[in-house]
């Protein structure tokens, strides 16, 4: 059996009295999508930032092709693959698509000032073309990206995240706002990246989400989480068939 490419044990983090991920174990496999549904409040959002550095856990530990991860900074996590969208989206409305690429590719280098000044290229162009043209977003690539819809703003966003050429990106809601006739486009993608790697690479997906019809689609494995816990990890027939489930969460 292969190494996981992420192995989360017994993350821990409270708020005060508040017990918000009382105890996570679980392991993404390389090649996997992995979806995270739960109820609100359930922890999830403190799981992916814990995970991706953005907040300290209490206790646990994370690794990444095996190496401990645990407490590095999200730049250092970029650097070693790890990639992430998030709930709000992040792209720079006065900014042109293939710009927003370049300057998040540039931040993936460290670059702290690229957001403060116009882009240069800095041999980037090339790789926001390529992604550009697999997220099928080339009309756009020359429009300021405040002036796109909010499903085409949330498609370069998730291009953003590839520009650092990542292993594994953590999506936080992907489909929340986006109009229901994207959200399948925003699927076919995602199994895109999954399967054709642009830049050499076969891209791996935690991915936090609440329209069930997406994850259950979409996912190959999915953890359901309740009130800081691990309520189960199964197939998406394991998880519709899953007793528990369905009275904890899916049955509401
Ligand atoms: N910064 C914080 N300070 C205090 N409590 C927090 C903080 N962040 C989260 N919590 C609490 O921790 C618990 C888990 O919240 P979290 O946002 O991780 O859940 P979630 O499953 O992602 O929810 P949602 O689906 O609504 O995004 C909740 O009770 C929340 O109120």
């Amino acid at each position: 059996m292969s190494q996981a490419l992420l192995k989360v044990n017994g993350l821990k983090k409270a708020y005060g009295a508040i017990q918000a991920v009382g105890g996570v174990s679980f392991e993404v496999m390389p090649g996997e999508i992995f979806g995270v549904i739960g109820p609100n409040g359930s922890g999830k959002t403190t799981m992916f930032n814990s995970v991706l550095g953005q907040i300290s856990p209490d206790a646990g530990s994370i690794e990444l092709h095996g190496k401990n991860i645990t407490g590095l900074s999200p730049l250092e996590l970029s650097r070693r693959g790890v990639g992430r969208t998030f709930q709000t989206l992040q792209v720079f409305g006065k900014m042109t698509v293939r710009d927003n690429l370049i300057v998040a590719a540039q931040e993936h280098k460290g670059n702290m000032f690229s957001r403060m000044f116009a882009p240069g290229d800095s041999g980037l162009g090339e790789k926001a073309d390529a992604l550009i043209d697999q997220f099928r977003i080339r009309h756009v690539a020359d429009k300021l990206a405040g002036t796109l819809s909010y499903g085409q703003q949330k498609l370069v966003d998730i291009a953003m995240a590839f520009m650092a050429e990542p292993d594994l990106v953590l999506l936080d809601e992907p489909c929340a706002g986006v109009n229901p006739s994207l959200v399948g486009g925003i699927s076919t993608l995602l199994k895109d990246l999954n399967r054709n790697p642009k830049f050499g690479k076969k891209a791996s997906f935690v991915v936090i989400e609440h329209n069930m019809d997406f994850v259950m689609d979409l996912c190959h494995r999915i953890m359901v989480m309740v009130e800081g816990r691990v309520l189960a990890i199964g197939t998406p027939a394991e998880i519709r068939g899953n007793k528990e489930v369905l009275d904890a969460y899916l049955g509401n």
